[in-house]
């Protein structure tokens, strides 16, 4: 069941946010949706799904990446799901880069974490089925999103190509086995055994994947972000992608931060980019 906490007019269309209990995270849950003018059982549109980043809840990119009035003309509803499981009995830690708001988009096999953080799952299965049948929506979906939700859309479109008709990414941590943040959470998530590590990097996923299944990729990244060198490593990207030939466009703007000034700059691009897909 769907709990509605809000409904909000934004450029001719709607902005919702909604509570259900989540079967893969086994607490509530919280998501953003926006339905652009005129979305309705009889003029469905796609989705794009934005996963945000460290700290962020379903309110961040709504609230500050300035993009409804694209999303509006162009007709794409965007969702945008919390970034862990929350709550009194969910495990969490006194950290902003792990535990509650920090649930990287992995499956937890550990204890105490792997009741409920499953965000993997609800990402990949649970949440498009509930939109699906909730909302006037097309099966077309794309995925995007900012640092740890970077690395989420990332890795989620490259395990799932059949899923999305692109994916996109600002600051993306495009090698989260091999940078602190990264090895701090898989290590309490996942375990030590490395080797259960390597299915969600985005960087040793594109050695694996198939020309067959290559998505249309674009990524931004600000030169000024002071993440870039220790945690976000798009150098280790780039060379991947010429390795592999993935269709994956990187660009670098000079100047830039880690924030969401950086995304509202670039944000309508990133939806004419997936648009260009979507309507395919
Ligand atoms: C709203 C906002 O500023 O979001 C924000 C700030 C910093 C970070 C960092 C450092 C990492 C990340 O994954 O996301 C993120 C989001």
């Amino acid at each position: 069941m769907l709990d509605n906490l809000s409904a909000t007019k934004v450029s001719g269309g709607w902005h919702k946010q909604y509570s259900h209990t989540s079967t893969s995270t086994h607490c509530p849950m919280r998501f953003a949706i926006f339905l652009p003018p005129g979305a309705s059982q009889t003029n469905k549109v796609p989705v794009l799904y934005w996963l945000s980043g460290l700290t962020c809840t379903d309110e961040n990119f709504m609230q500050k990446a300035g993009a409804f009035k694209m999303a509006a003309e162009l007709g794409i509803a965007i969702v945008a799901p919390d970034t862990s499981p929350r709550g009194d009995t969910v495990p969490d830690e006194d950290s902003y880069d792990f535990g509650q708001g920090a649930g990287f988009y992995v499956n937890a096999t550990q204890a105490p974490y792997n009741t409920h953080y499953n965000m993997y799952e609800y990402v990949v299965n649970e949440l498009p089925a509930l939109i699906d049948q909730h909302f006037p929506v097309t099966d077309k979906k794309a995925i995007s999103g900012h640092s740890m939700g970077g690395h989420g859309a990332l890795m989620i479109a490259l395990r799932n190509p059949q899923n999305y008709t692109s994916t996109s990414a600002f600051s993306p941590i495009v090698n989260p086995i091999n940078c602190p943040w990264g090895q701090k959470a898989f290590s309490h998530y996942l375990g030590s055994d490395k080797s259960t590590w390597t299915q969600y990097d985005t960087c040793e996923l594109m050695d694996q994947a198939n020309a067959t299944d290559h998505l249309p990729m674009r990524i931004d990244q600000g030169e000024a972000d002071n993440f870039l060198v220790e945690q976000l490593k798009t150098e280790n990207l780039f060379k991947k992608v010429n390795e592999q030939g993935y269709p994956a466009e990187i660009n670098m703007h000079a100047g830039y931060d880690h924030s969401y000034f950086f995304i509202s700059s670039f944000i309508d691009e990133h939806l004419l980019f997936h648009q260009s897909y979507l309507q395919a």
